[in-house]
């Protein structure tokens, strides 16, 4: 990787826990983890759940075990033995599968709640030096500490020498694995280097351990190890990741009294970690290389590496939901988290929404400009998008095919001979939804008694953290329900609280007659795609089942009403929904799936990967070439030259900040400086000249501006109005009717942000309205009230073609049908027309553009495509100050340098002298 500068641009995935690991490590020094690595025993698959571990799911799971031996007669093997069973035979042959969560190597510390030493961090004084200001600990315990300091000690020792491999990695984000996985075996990753963190304890390992795994990671896996310590990454992790960004993220404000989600002290564990990663990246990064960083765990790391490496293409990619702006504000770091991704320069989503919440989020929280394509920052365009992620069909082909597979299919449907089957597997966290959906079964079991002994529900329930609340809450309903509608010979529901292997869950998915997914809120959700994909009637009489499944989900967008749709929160319409997917016929079932199965194959992985990789290197490229540092400074001489060799020429300058600094809105008696209208007038002097002055202001103001110029060609309220040299009347660009009606609407939002800021007014023009703020008593409530009024608006009228755009000290909210380039499209048709009728006709042979803000940029473009396309043999265009643009060249002298410019190209044709200096 550092020493190849050939290679082509296929990104570093950038990832919490790099899925090669390193296994076979006795237990850590910490005897508060120790159990967590502790060797499995024989029969199990490392890192699988090893069995019940609370008194709960020990009854819970005897139970099932017990209910399922009593029903005596069936060669289904019991809970316990199917386990068994299972670990033994997907020995060897890890799973390749989505989003699994069974562990095959030690566990990361997450516990649920962050360990009380995370707060020692919280004092910059070394350890060392705190410790020995406590009170001296008695004689019995520190003997006790020192006792187990000691044996700690030889844990280390031991832990440091022991033996190492590296095995595959189960838990992670499957589906990004399989992605990337599928887009390299399709040829469209041809190199990549993946980075994360061993999602295992390190500081226990000696140096040269930790360097000799990062080398064979390098050189046999294209990975590139991060190393944090083992509490930064706790901090980290487990709480700041899973206590706070996880729930919110996902629309759990933990606002109960206990919760500590909002005591900031895990933040510096996420900066640390963040920019530790952001470290590493930067310093094998080489020119070409493209850097995509993946999912919340790593929210900062695109504005640290721009930092670092300011010209690098950097995508970033939000597996999980984005919440709307009203749940984001309650994050305390709101701010850094959204400056951090804005470092990227391109922001990719599952779905539309979380989109369009995270450009409101930023308009509101930032007070930057949000468009639907991206996010104006003062310097940079961040380009935002939608890219679906999906399963990757071909590798599921060849899975399928697998003989175990058969063999389950065959166990499963004997074993469940003449029932309905509903399937479900979800990770046991509140946002899963399985406490709905058992109680939405429970709802349905009561509500059509006659399916009790027909149907069973399959709930797959994996963990990889703790969660005793929710999953006695759990059992308990699970218990309810089988001691309610069990038989002796049947039982409705069967809980199991593990995960299954490979082959086993492609059997379920395959014989299933529906699958039930009650997410409260979900990125994506692709066991609802795998599902899809594995019900295509190739199993006898199954197949084609219905997909139930939560509206707040990613895939709810991707598959629309062809699914049943639930609110999970609604157990009535989540019973109606079971009932409808048991009860539809088979013609109605195959044509639904067929549509469902559609969206799968639309939305494969090796799409996802290619869309955002092309997409990215295609923003990298314009933002590139918007860049300031890339637009050069004008060179007056050589723009003199050109308009002194030309023979008919357009010049469209802007008002207010380029001819004029800005001068008040409020002001009756607006004057334009005598310098201005002096070189406007030896301008428009010359015959070979035509000389536009284009503003906000209204028609009338701008004739009282400039009515001291002769010829002199103006564009008033940002291209709604036009007047041509020596023209008493105005061409209206903008429809009348449409203003009226759009202006209707707006005035109310309008009218409310105005009532709640002190010092504000509006402003009405003709054709828009304007929230002057300026000069408001708190400049700060100000800006931010007008940013979330601009995103009101741009939310509520966006069919009434209708933007709000924030400037200097004002919102102007004005159709989007025109701008002030659809007036110089305009201005162009009738310079043409008006040389056609000479005789000599001379179309203009130089274009000159000069603005100074974002509403001068659509001339910009206007400009500089005439002149590639052609039909102008110069056309420059000219931006002031340090804003990412597209202007061809920029002047830094403000307001000063364009007068002076304009001076010296009117003087160099005779018109005018230049001034003294
Ligand atoms: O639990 P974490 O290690 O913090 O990771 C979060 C989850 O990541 C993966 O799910 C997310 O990405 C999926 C693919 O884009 C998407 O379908 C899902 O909705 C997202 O939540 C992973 O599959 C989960 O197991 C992780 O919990």
């Amino acid at each position: 990787h550092v020493n190849d500068n050939s290679r082509s641009r296929s990104p570093p995935l950038v990832t919490p826990a790099a899925n090669p690991i390193v296994e076979g490590i006795p237990p850590p020094p910490s005897t508060a983890t120790a159990s967590l690595f502790e060797k499995p025993s024989s029969g199990t698959v490392p890192g699988l759940t090893p069995g019940a571990t609370t008194d709960h799911e020990r009854i819970f799971a005897s139970n099932i075990a017990q209910a399922e031996q009593e029903q005596t007669g069936y060669p289904f093997p019991s809970t316990g033995e199917l386990n068994n069973r299972l670990f033994t035979e997907s020995e060897g042959n890890s799973p390749l599968w989505g989003a699994t969560t069974s562990l095959n190597q030690p566990k990361p510390q997450a516990i649920p709640s962050p360990s009380p030493s995370i707060l020692k961090h919280q004092d910059p004084r070394p350890v060392k030096e705190t410790m020995s200001q406590l009170p001296a600990v008695p004689e019995h315990v520190s003997s006790y500490s020192r006792l187990r300091k000691a044996s700690t000690a030889s844990r280390k020792l031991s832990f440091s020498r022991a033996e190492w491999t590296i095995e595959t990695a189960e838990q992670g984000n499957g589906g990004l694995r399989n992605a990337v996985r599928s887009a390299t075996d399709a040829g469209v990753l041809d190199e990549l280097m993946w980075v994360g963190t061993l999602g295992m304890p390190t500081d226990a390992l000696e140096k040269y351990t930790r360097r000799d795994i990062a080398e064979k990671l390098e050189d046999e896996y294209g990975s590139l190890t991060v190393f944090v310590k083992d509490g930064d990454f706790d901090g980290h992790y487990t709480h700041f990741c899973k206590t706070i960004l996880w729930p919110v993220f996902h629309y759990q404000i933990p606002d109960n009294p206990k919760s500590k989600a909002y005591e900031d002290h895990s933040w510096i564990y996420y900066v640390k970690l963040n920019q530790a990663f952001a470290d590493r990246i930067a310093k094998h990064w080489k020119r070409g290389d493209s850097i995509w960083i993946q999912d919340y765990h790593l929210l900062l790391v695109p504005a640290m590496l721009r930092k670092l490496l300011p010209d690098a293409q950097i995508g970033f990619f939000l597996h999980i939901a984005f919440p709307s702006s009203e749940v984001f504000k309650c994050l305390a770091p709101r701010k850094e988290l959204l400056e951090g991704m804005l470092g990227a320069n391109l922001i990719g989503f599952q779905t539309d929404e979380y989109c369009r919440h995270f450009l409101q989020t930023c308009s509101r929280i930032l007070c930057v400009e949000a468009t639907p394509e991206g996010v104006q920052l003062e310097d940079r365009f961040v380009n935002v998008g939608t890219f679906p992620i999906g399963i990757d069909p071909t590798s599921w082909d060849k899975r399928r095919k697998a003989i175990d597979v058969e063999r389950w299919v065959d166990t499963i449907s004997e074993r469940y001979q003449g029932k309905r089957l509903i399937v479900a597997r979800d990770k046991i966290d509140s946002v899963r939804g399985i406490r709905q959906k058992l109680l939405s079964y429970e709802l349905f079991l009561n509500t059509y008694p006659e399916w009790a002994d027909k149907v069973v529900l399959i709930q797959v329930a994996t963990s990889t953290t703790e969660q005793p609340e929710l999953e006695a809450t759990i059992s308990d309903i699970a218990m309810r329900i089988n001691s309610t509608h069990s038989t002796l010979a049947h039982q409705p529901l069967v809980f199991l609280k593990q995960d299954l292997a490979f082959p086993q869950y492609l059997a379920l998915i395959t014989i299933a007659d529906a699958l039930m997914i009650t997410s409260l809120r979900e990125g994506m959700n692709l066991t609802s795609h795998e599902f899809v994909y594995c019900q295509d009637g190739r199993c006898g009489d199954k197949g084609f089942g219905s997909l139930i499944l939560s509206e707040f989900t990613g895939s709810a967008s991707v598959f629309g009403d062809h699914a049943l749709l639930v609110n999970p929160w609604d157990y009535r319409q989540c019973s109606e929904a079971i009932h409808t997917a048991l009860t539809r016929g088979g013609e109605e079932r195959k044509k639904i799936w067929e549509e469902l199965h559609r969206a799968v194959l639309k939305n494969s992985t090796a799409n996802w990967v290619k869309s955002f990789n092309e997409t990215l290197s295609r923003v990298w490229n314009e933002q590139s070439s918007r860049e300031i540092m890339a637009v050069p400074r004008l060179s007056v001489s050589r723009l003199t030259e050109r308009y002194r060799q030309s023979k008919q020429r357009l010049m469209i300058v802007d008002y207010e900040g380029t001819l004029a600094s800005w001068g008040s809105p409020r002001s009756i008696i607006l004057t334009t400086p005598q310098r201005a209208i002096t070189t406007l007038t030896d301008l428009t002097d010359d015959p070979n000249n035509i000389v536009y002055v284009m503003s906000s202001r209204m028609p009338e103001e701008m004739e009282r501006l400039f009515r001291q110029v002769n010829n002199l060609g103006l564009i008033a309220e940002n291209g709604c109005f036009v007047r041509e040299p020596n023209c008493d009347s105005w061409t209206h660009l903008a429809d009348k009717v449409h203003v009226k009606n759009w202006k209707a609407s707006v005035s109310n939002i309008l009218a409310y942000f105005q009532a709640r800021v002190e010092g504000s007014w509006i402003e009405e023009r003709h054709c828009s309205l304007v929230f002057h703020h300026g000069s408001a008593e708190d400049r700060h409530v100000a800006a931010r009230s007008a940013a979330e009024c601009a995103g009101n608006i741009n939310d509520a009228c966006a069919n009434l073609d209708v933007h709000a755009v924030p400037v200097e000290g004002a919102l102007i909210v004005e159709t989007t049908h025109t701008n002030k380039a659809s007036a110089a499209e305009l201005v162009w048709k009738w310079v043409l027309a008006a040389a056609e009728k000479k005789e000599e006709a001379v179309k203009p042979d130089f274009l000159l553009v000069v603005g100074d803000n974002r509403e001068d940029e659509p001339v910009f473009r206007w400009a500089n495509k005439l002149q590639s396309s052609k039909a102008v043999d110069y056309a420059m265009t000219v931006t002031l100050g340090s804003r990412s643009t597209e202007a061809k060249a920029t002047l830094t002298q403000g307001v000063t340098g364009v007068l002076s410019c304009l001076q010296q190209l009117a003087a160099s044709n005779g018109q005018a002298k230049l001034p003294l200096r």
